[in-house]
């Protein structure tokens, strides 16, 4: 049996559905603990046990059985450590993760973010940063895993045109995301966002570099993340927060900052993409063909209905999904047979 000590590690987010996995594992090592990965470095992880962080390195066994999930240690993961010869710590086991954020790099690669969160603050700034497809990406990598997005739009103290830009952004966003426009310098943040910061609660910010998520950070937890002094003349913030990491705020809550992603998209298959543009997923139940994809297909109930950016944006997220979970010769035969709907259908329009 392992001992848990929860009121310590409750500070570091530990949850009565995590601490209950751990029954299901059986033959623990003498001296087993449990801790939570605060950072990923190429070569170990730091870790924090409730009390103390120190730095662990992952036993092969733990290696090979993530690698043989196509998943990886991430930031917010609960881990099992033992401490071997020279106090030097091993990580031998990952509970399940309850969530688990991942993105696809260009390339087509699976990229862990993190493990274990709540609640993803979608960060973006009233100035140039304002971008509503790229906020549409971040909400389905946020929906595709079962994570509640709350969109932060920072420097409304300073931006330009920010009531028409809530507009636009409430008229675009599904009902059931909440925004909030604020300065991230003040206190207003903690105010704000009290109601997701309650004690055991994990949050992620994620946002393009300059969005504030280092200043959002300060501003709710107790650690001071340098931030980067915005460049002038582009208003873009330097590249300063370059790894993952996990902070303790007074709220009880914790708080993971990520560098901002350049070139991903959400790891998210058709239907996962599809619970997030639920309003087109709606519609496209009218469509003649079930996997129309809203271009050109003949008996589209999707086209024309919704904002053409927002649908334009989903019709790309829809592609590359399609791309990474079919094989290039299936591709071909979908590209084909649609060529043949598609030449029918004008046919048929011509002898009208
Ligand atoms: N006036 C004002 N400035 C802000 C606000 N939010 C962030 N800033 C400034 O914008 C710049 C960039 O903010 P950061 O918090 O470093 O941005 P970041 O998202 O952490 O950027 P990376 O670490 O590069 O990913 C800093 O100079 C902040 O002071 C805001 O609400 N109002
Ligand atoms: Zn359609």
């Amino acid at each position: 049996m392992i001992h848990i000590d929860f009121e310590s590690l409750r500070t570091i987010g530990l949850t009565q559905s995590v601490a209950s996995q751990l029954a299901t594992i059986n033959e623990l090592a003498e001296g087993t603990r449990l801790a939570r990965v605060t950072e990923i470095h190429r070569d170990w992880a730091i870790i924090h046990d409730g009390a103390l962080e120190s730095r662990a390195r992952s036993l092969n066994r733990l290696v090979q059985s993530l690698q043989a999930g196509d998943t990886a240690l991430a930031v917010g993961d609960w881990v099992l450590v033992e401490t071997h010869a020279h106090d030097e710590q091993w990580l031998s086991e990952r509970l399940p993760p309850v969530t688990h954020l991942a993105r696809r790099t260009s390339d087509g690669r699976r990229q862990s973010l993190a493990s274990n969160v709540d609640t993803a603050l979608l960060v973006m700034g009233l100035d140039h940063d304002f971008n509503l497809r790229r906020l549409e990406r971040y909400l389905a990598l946020a929906e595709s895993s079962g994570v509640e997005p709350v969109v932060v739009l920072t420097k409304a103290d300073i931006g330009v045109d920010v009531e028409d830009r809530m507009r636009q952004l409430t008229e675009r966003l599904p009902r059931r995301v909440q925004a909030f426009a604020l300065n991230a310098l003040g206190d207003e943040p903690a105010r704000v966002l009290a109601p997701w910061l309650a004690p055991g609660q994990t949050l992620i910010l994620l946002g393009t570099s300059g969005a504030g998520k280092s200043t959002l950070t300060n501003a709710l937890s107790s650690s001071s993340q340098e931030t980067g002094g915005v460049r002038r003349g582009d208003n873009r913030g330097r590249h300063t927060t370059t790894a993952r990491s996990l902070h303790q705020c007074p709220s009880g809550a914790c708080i993971i900052d990520t560098p901002g992603l350049r070139s991903w998209q959400p790891d998210a298959d058709e239907e996962a993409l599809a619970a997030s543009f639920d309003d087109i997923g709606e519609l496209a139940r009218h469509c003649q063909f079930r996997d129309c994809a809203h271009e050109e297909e003949p008996g589209c109930a999707v086209r024309g209905a919704v904002d053409p950016d927002r649908l334009l944006n989903y019709r790309k997220l829809l592609r590359d999904a399609r791309r990474s979970q079919q094989t290039p010769l299936e591709r071909i035969a979908d590209r084909n047979k649609w060529k043949v709907i598609i030449k029918a259908h004008h046919a048929k329009e011509r002898q009208r």
